[in-house]
């Protein structure tokens, strides 16, 4: 889908950061940390991450220390920010929302 896939400008970027929680225009990349309890939350979740990148064909980068997740979203194929990187963003903040919630 062009409209998705078409790389944002710095403004529009910074316009949908503030629509979003807790995350940050990192290198060029959407970046959020993710505090869990454990070691074993943190995996669990990025193992429902990986559920939805693999729905949305959109994959996050992802760094784990202990009990800390580090997302990193950009679209390659576009050389920069996109729409499909908020809509994962999205996706994270609403599981990150639900398992909170447990
Ligand atoms: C064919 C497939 O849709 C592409 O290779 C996708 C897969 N996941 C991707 N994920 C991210 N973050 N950026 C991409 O450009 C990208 N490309």
């Amino acid at each position: 889908m062009q409209t998705q896939s078409a790389r944002l400008s710095d403004e529009e970027i910074q316009v949908r950061l503030l629509g979003i929680s807790d995350w940050q225009l990192e290198r060029g990349e959407l970046q959020s940390t993710f505090s869990l309890a454990s070691f074993p939350q943190a995996i669990f979740f990025v193992d429902a991450i990986a559920h939805i990148a693999e729905v949305e064909q959109h994959h996050p980068d992802i760094g784990i220390a202990y009990d800390k997740v580090t997302l990193r979203i950009a679209t390659h194929s576009a050389g920069g920010i996109t729409e499909k990187d908020f809509k994962l963003a999205r996706r994270v903040n609403q599981l990150w929302q639900v398992l909170s919630a447990l």
